[in-house]
C-alpha cells in the first residue's frame, strides 16, 4: 500500500486517482459538517461548487425534503437554510433531508476527487473509521486536503496524520514525504492537537469570526464511527 498526500486539490489530476482509495479532508469545516449531518440522520449530501448549481439542483427536488447549506467568506449564503457550522446540522433539522452544500474549499476538493470511484470523507471526527476503511480496501491511497484558499492548511494536515497514525497500527504502508510530515506533525502534538492547530491561519480566521464552538467540535477526535462515501456526486453513509 502506498499513501500520497496532497496539500490542496490543485495539484491533483484524474490519472493520480484511478484505482485508488481517495480520502478528502476539510476539517474546518466542510467534511466535519458533512459527517455530522449524516450521523444526525440526513438522507444524503450533494456537494456542489457554485451557489447557482445548488439553487438549480434544489429546483428539481421537493422543497420540503431539502436544505441548502454552506458558506461564502465563512458565513451563511443569503437565502440558504444553513451555514457551514456543524452545530446547525442537528438531528431535528436534518433528519431525512437531502442537503445541497457549497463551500469555498471542501466541496471543490470533493469534486476534484470524483474521478475515483472510491472516495470517502475524512475529518478529525472519524479518523479511526477512515483508517479502518483504508485498511479493508487494501489499495493505494490518495489523501486530498482541501486546504484554505488554495494553500496548505494545518487543520487538514493534522487530520491526515491522525488517519495515518491509525493506519500504521493496522498495516505497514509506504508513503510520500507529505504523508510522513503529516504523520510526524500529528505524533508530535497528539496529546493536544490544538497546540499546533492554534497557529493555523484558518483556525484563527474561524475563531475571529466567533465560531469557537465550531473549532472545539471539529477538533474532537473520533466523536463518530462512520465513513461517508461519495458516489456519483452524492455522499451517504456506508
Ligand atoms: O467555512 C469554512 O470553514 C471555509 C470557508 S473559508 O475558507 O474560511 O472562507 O470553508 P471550507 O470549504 O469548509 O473550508
Ligand atoms: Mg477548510
Amino acid at each position: 500500500m502506498f499513501v500520497e498526500t496532497y496539500e490542496t486539490y490543485n495539484a491533483v489530476y484524474d490519472k493520480i486517482l484511478k484505482g485508488k482509495v481517495v480520502v478528502v479532508i476539510d476539517t474546518l469545516r466542510a467534511t466535519s459538517v458533512i459527517t455530522t449531518a449524516l450521523v444526525n440522520g440526513a438522507k444524503e449530501i450533494i456537494p456542489v461548487v457554485d451557489i447557482e448549481d445548488a439553487i438549480n439542483i434544489s429546483g428539481h427536488l421537493e422543497r420540503d425534503m431539502i436544505l441548502l447549506g454552506g458558506e461564502r467568506n465563512a458565513v451563511k449564503i443569503e437565502g440558504f437554510d444553513l451555514s457551514n457550522s456543524p452545530l446547525e446540522y442537528s438531528e431535528d433539522v436534518v433528519k431525512g433531508k437531502t442537503i445541497i452544500i457549497t463551500t469555498t474549499n471542501g466541496t471543490r476538493a470533493l469534486k476534484k476527487a470524483s474521478s475515483s470511484d472510491d472516495v470517502v470523507v475524512g475529518c478529525l471526527l472519524n479518523v479511526t473509521s477512515v483508517a479502518d476503511y483504508i485498511y479493508k480496501e487494501n489499495k493505494d491511497v490518495v489523501i486530498i486536503c482541501a486546504g484554505t484558499e488554495g494553500k496548505f492548511s494545518i487543520d487538514d494536515i493534522i487530520t491526515a496524520g491522525a488517519i495515518l497514525d491509525r493506519l500504521e497500527k493496522l498495516s505497514p504502508y509506504e508513503s510520500d514525504d507529505l504523508s510522513k510530515a503529516s504523520y510526524f506533525l500529528y505524533k508530535s502534538f497528539q496529546d493536544n492537537i490544538l497546540n499546533i492547530m492554534k497557529y493555523g491561519y484558518h483556525l484563527n480566521r474561524i475563531e475571529k469570526l466567533g465560531f469557537h464552538e465550531d473549532v472545539e467540535f471539529c477538533t474532537t477526535i473520533d466523536k463518530f464511527s462512520v465513513v461517508p462515501k461519495y458516489v456519483n456526486g452524492v455522499v451517504r453513509l456506508i
